[in-house]
């Protein structure tokens, strides 16, 4: 047998566990792993609770087949169905699977170790490899493409926003300046560029390319608008009682969860009415006074728990009508915002082709055995 947790090790693993379980007593309760990767919390959910039956999601090819080994290996497999899908297709998904409404979702947002681990996939910066950085290798955008092709300002946004780099200026300028006269392919020359223009004097501790390499995946893989997308479209399916419990890595995602959260937690009473009409009245009950973090301990068995923080809240009454809508409309639009930094394109030598009306990358999804047209977005 694989011993899985040498190469991942679930994070929070016990207060997850005591946060989605509880929901799972019935007979034939549905929890929704939306972030499957080597099954770590997924095995666990469905070990403290015998009656429930887990839909697992990932973007990663590799990933589901080997939490599909690892839950047949544990005896789980009859009570779990592997979904190979982004997780913002999560009503497309649970509408394939002939499900309405799920007693859990959970997700650990972000990369699994077998991820960063993996020498060929550009996710890090101590490997010299081709910068891909994709979770789902039949999507058409790389890292290198971002690097090629969008414009010096868009390149600024995403390493300030995505990466809270202080020299996102200097950086993205030297990547158009080099790009003139070579392309950047490779991690070791995206390594070594951002060791030419950052001070050796304002460096952070570790490696200085870390943030540089942390925003271009976030861009690469639709992080934070595919985030936006999903936790509306997951609101919509709980049953009442039902758990929504989310552990992020990157203070854009927690805020993206948190204000999420908050839609249902505070009353939603018309300024001037003296008492909460009912309908108003908070839909969300907190399970997490604010956010879980790991403690001392918990960071020193598993250095990525970090910069965790765990939010969880339950649904406590049929979902509001204008509520569903409003979540509908947030699962197309992604909260009214996209965060998609990408406006323009530009040739190798920064030159933007497209003049703000380019298509953006079509990426190709496959649920259930069929493969989707994900859409094409225009900047
Ligand atoms: C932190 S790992 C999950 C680890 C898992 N909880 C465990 O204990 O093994 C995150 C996983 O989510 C997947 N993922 C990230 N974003 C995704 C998305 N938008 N749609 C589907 N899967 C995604 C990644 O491919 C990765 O395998």
């Amino acid at each position: 047998m694989t011993d899985f947790s040498q190469i991942h090790q679930p994070v929070l693993l016990e207060e997850c566990v005591g946060l989605v379980a509880p929901a799972l007593e019935r007979p034939g309760s549905i929890v929704v792993d939306c972030t499957l990767g080597l099954a770590g919390h997924a095995c666990a959910f469905l070990k403290a609770a015998p009656e429930a039956r887990l839909i697992g999601i990932d973007r990663d090819s590799e990933a589901l087949s080997l939490a599909t080994q690892r839950m047949h290996e544990e005896g789980l497999g009859d009570r779990f169905t592997p979904v190979h899908a982004a997780f913002d297709e999560f009503d497309r998904v649970l509408d394939n699977l002939g499900v309405r409404s799920v007693q859990a979702v959970f997700m650990d947002l972000g990369l699994s170790s077998l991820q960063i681990d993996e020498t060929d996939r550009g996710f890090s910066y101590s490997h010299d490899a081709p910068l891909d950085m994709r979770m789902d290798v039949t999507q058409e955008l790389t890292a290198a493409q971002v690097l090629a092709q969008y414009d010096e300002r868009d390149l600024v946004h995403i390493f300030k926003t995505y990466g809270e780099e202080r020299f996102a200026r200097q950086i993205a300028h030297a990547i158009v300046q080099e790009r003139g006269e070579e392309p950047l392919t490779t991690s070791g020359q995206l390594n070594r560029l951002v060791d030419r223009v950052v001070p050796k004097a304002h460096r952070p501790a570790g490696n200085p390319a870390k943030r540089v390499f942390q925003a271009l995946r976030i861009e690469v893989n639709g992080e934070l608008d595919k985030l936006a997308h999903t936790l509306p479209q997951a609101a919509n399916h709980l049953a009442v009682g039902g758990r929504l419990v989310v552990e992020s890595y990157h203070s854009l995602e927690d805020k993206t969860v948190k204000s999420f959260m908050r839609h249902g937690l505070e009353a939603d009473v018309p300024a001037g009415l003296p008492v909460i009409p009912d309908d108003a009245k908070p839909f969300f009950t907190a399970l997490t006074r604010g956010a879980v973090m790991a403690d001392d301990q918990q960071i020193a068995e598993n250095p990525r728990s970090a910069s965790v923080r765990l939010r969880a809240v339950e649904l406590n009454r049929e979902l509001p009508q204008r509520w569903r809508e409003r979540f509908e409309q947030m699962a197309v639009e992604g909260g009214g915002r996209d965060r998609r930094a990408s406006r323009g394109r530009t040739d190798a030598h920064g030159r933007n082709d497209t003049h703000g009306d380019f298509t953006h990358s079509t990426r190709a999804i496959h649920v259930k055995g069929t493969r989707h047209d994900h859409g094409s977005r225009r900047g």
